[in-house]
């Protein structure tokens, strides 16, 4: 028996409407993490910080008078949002999701409701209004991170102890409906918002308040589309209420990491975030461990799109607003791919055909083509593919390579295997499965 929620799960299933099926159909998305944290850059006083740039205010390393003067230095020179903006059309990204405020509570937006902002800084101009523009222009649809914790502000708390905790917490919730409120007001192309941040107690038991704020925003910007991380239920669950039904629009729960199966999603739409070092999202000069290559990207990308979820790669601008090398040189890298393979990728999603070891099946939504994306060739050279009903194939065809024609050979029912020349395989390749949807093959073995 499911519990009767006030605040729980308004709708059971995917949204349907024209809005959800374009941010459906992105496939790849841009995260960019920016703040008055890539002045420091994860480095202070000579040390370096282990953790997550971004979090650096929170290092017993950094003293929090010296990081809440940081903004008296932002000044990025080289800030220039239509380069961003042509760079992440190169890569193929179809949509971008900015830091609007970070856990500190710096604004990169000129705010009515506070003077910790960009205004007064002595860069002093907003920083969202031309980045808005400039994706916009490149036809990139834009959404707003938000994080409803916020370091900076008196009214803020984790936890309500105390009598003082609850009327400070209540200017606090004005002031977060203020600012949520004013960036749409400010912003009205914003497709959605990625909250961030709602962990706390405090937050939990705001069930009420958010649902209301979530409708209000609706109602400035029809449509728009919010995740799963921002609304607790009434008894103070995020992601999937009570009953166990997602709240939002779509699943967030997937930061840094990805779903083995289909199954791991539970048929909701879902984001993968994703950092090029282990855990860095805002700059850090010092990357340790491992940086993802392209190759681990576009496998992570492609694995995002078989699951019906998007893959949204992070960028953390330098204290002057510059792309690191890295940063660049994978954004050209994906983009390569990307230009020869986008078929594979955008309008695609999961079929349920049975996963092989050579990589990832996405359908088409709007051809029914099947794309094969091959990471890993087999010793024998010889692609499995096995169906999960009769179909009646067409042609089987390199999407890179229109004299590759792959002759399939029926090994059993449903069951077909294809060879694959004798070249290596130099990077992630998609084979074309055409077949006639309006009927299964009759034919089989008795
Ligand atoms: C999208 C990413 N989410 C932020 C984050 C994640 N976390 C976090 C907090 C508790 C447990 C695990 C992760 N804290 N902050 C990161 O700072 C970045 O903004």
């Amino acid at each position: 028996t499911s519990l009767a929620l006030a605040h729980g799960a308004h709708r059971l299933g995917k949204r349907t409407d024209p809005m959800m099926e374009r941010w459906r159909n992105y496939g790849l998305g841009q995260f960019i993490h920016w703040g008055v944290y890539a002045i420091p850059g994860g480095q202070w006083n000579g040390a370096s910080y282990g953790g997550a740039a971004e979090w650096i205010r929170s290092w017993k390393g950094m003293p929090k008078e010296a990081y809440d003067n940081l903004y008296k230095e932002f000044d990025p020179e080289n800030y220039d949002p239509s380069a961003l903006a042509k760079q992440a059309k190169e890569m193929g990204a179809k949509y971008m999701i900015i830091t609007t405020k970070h856990h500190d509570g710096f604004c990169l937006w000129p705010s009515e409701y506070t003077d910790y902002d960009v205004t007064n800084t002595p860069y002093g101009k907003d920083i969202i209004g031309p980045l808005v523009e400039a994706y916009d222009a490149e036809g990139i649809d834009v959404y707003l991170y938000f994080s409803v914790m916020d370091w900076n502000h008196p009214g803020y708390r984790s936890v309500l102890a105390t009598e003082e905790d609850r009327s400070a917490y209540e200017s606090f919730k004005e002031f977060t409906r203020n600012q949520l409120l004013e960036l749409l007001e400010r912003y009205p192309t914003t497709k959605g918002l990625w909250f961030d941040g709602t962990w706390d107690e405090a937050w939990k038991e705001q069930a009420e308040f958010a649902d209301n704020l979530a409708t209000e925003m609706r109602k400035k910007i029809p449509g728009l589309i919010i995740g799963s991380r921002f609304r607790p239920d009434d008894y103070g669950n995020r992601h999937f209420d009570s009953n166990g039904d997602l709240m939002g629009d779509y699943e967030q729960g997937w930061e840094r990491k990805l779903p083995e199966t289909y199954e791991d999603t539970n048929g909701n739409d879902w984001d993968c975030v994703m950092t090029i070092p282990e855990n860095q999202w805002g700059y850090h000069s010092d990357w340790r461990g491992h940086v993802k290559t392209s190759y681990e990207l576009i496998e992570m990308l492609v694995k995002s799109v078989s699951l019906d979820g998007n893959f949204v790669l992070n960028f953390g601008p330098d204290a002057k607003g510059d792309i690191r090398m890295e940063e660049k040189k994978l954004a050209t890298e994906i983009g390569q791919w990307m230009s020869k393979n986008k078929s594979a990728i955008y309008n695609c999603g999961h079929i349920d055909w049975e996963k092989q070891d050579w990589g990832y099946y996405t359908q088409n939504r709007v051809t029914g083509e099947v794309n094969m994306v091959v990471f890993n060739k087999p010793i024998n050279s010889v692609l499995r593919i096995k169906t999960s009903s009769k179909i009646s194939l067409q042609k089987i065809y390199d999407l890179n390579d229109a004299t590759k024609i792959y002759d399939p050979e029926e090994i059993s029912q449903d069951e077909y295997i294809i060879q694959l020349g004798d070249e290596e395989l130099a990077e992630p390749k998609v084979i074309v499965i055409k077949y006639d949807h309006s009927k299964g093959e009759t034919k089989g073995y008795e």
